[in-house]
């Protein structure tokens, strides 16, 4: 696997996971640290439980998972002590060479995205990730800022596309065939001409349960040359077969992610490690 701490200049985020998708499979691993987990794995929901429970969940998945998508969220709710386990996993992340996917959901007005940008994409900022997941709802060039960024520092972002709540198509499939969801991926297809290989950096969010959408939305998501990031494996209903059924010719470029269903076998870490290599089975099968 590439160091990812000295290659994070010269070599792009896209080719970077790619090259680990081809190395250990399609899976990230979620960390999120939910109350009802904590409690699960017998630790408080405090910020010693949540660095306890991180750090485990890390450790138990690194050398198998392409990549480990911690929920910001879920360390915002315990305050700065929250944010400082945060940093610690993101730091622990880059020493054990897994890629990082921070699930921020940033989006806002270019001058305070410029703001977000740094402190997920920027050299030697203590929240640095490998990527970070963006909400293009403010419009899509208002991500400018995070997407030069990224391409400076040889980080990655994937934009929220076609989410895996029922909730999400209402804005997302939303103009026909000139759907919001197209445009976001067409914004995305162009921003990965500046890159070189066969992963860009600039990735998308698609739900694993979003069914018939790409067909019912005539999005030709191979098109966009980008890692498609998908969550909605195990805890939210769907499975493997169901990730080859939606993306069909996509399928190469697509990262499953899965945090509940996964976390749920812990503390153990044998047992972690099971439940990822059973969900990696799937998603190879
Ligand atoms: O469309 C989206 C975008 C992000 N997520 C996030 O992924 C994980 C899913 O967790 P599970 O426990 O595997 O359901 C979670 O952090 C979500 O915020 C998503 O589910 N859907």
């Amino acid at each position: 696997m590439p160091d990812h701490a000295t290659t994070a200049r010269r070599e792009p985020f896209g080719s970077r996971l790619a090259a680990a998708m081809t190395a250990r499979g399609p899976l990230c691993v979620g960390i999120d640290p939910h109350p009802a987990l904590l409690k699960g794995w017998g630790l408080d929901d405090d910020a010693a439980g949540l660095r306890r429970f991180s750090l485990t969940a890390l450790e138990a998945v690194s050398q198998l998972a392409a990549a480990v998508k911690p929920q910001v969220a879920l360390y915002e709710r315990h305050g700065s002590a929250g944010m400082a386990v945060l940093e610690e996993v993101l730091a622990e992340a880059r020493d054990q060479k897994v890629l990082t996917i921070a699930d921020a959901k940033r989006g806002d007005i270019g001058s305070t995205m410029a703001a977000y940008a740094d402190a997920w994409l920027r050299d030697g900022s203590p929240l640095a990730a490998d990527s970070v997941t963006l909400s293009p709802y403010l419009g899509f060039e208002s991500l400018r800022p995070a997407l030069d960024l990224a391409a400076e520092t040889g980080r990655g972002v994937f934009v929220l596309a076609l989410t895996s709540n029922p909730e999400g198509a209402s804005v997302q499939h939303a103009g026909g065939s000139d759907s919001v969801a197209r445009r976001i991926t067409t914004a995305a297809a162009a921003e990965n001409d500046r890159y070189e290989g066969s992963l860009g950096s600039v990735g998308l969010v698609v739900g694993a349960t979003v069914g018939n959408a790409l067909d019912d939305l005539g999005l030709d998501l191979a098109a966009v040359r980008g890692p498609i990031l998908a969550p909605g494996l195990g805890a939210q209903g769907a499975t493997g077969a169901d990730l080859l059924a939606t993306f069909g010719a996509a399928y190469p470029l697509v990262l499953g992610t899965s945090s509940r269903d996964i976390l749920a076998a812990g503390p153990e870490s044998v047992r972690l490690r099971d439940a990822a290599l059973r969900t990696l089975e799937g998603l190879r099968g």
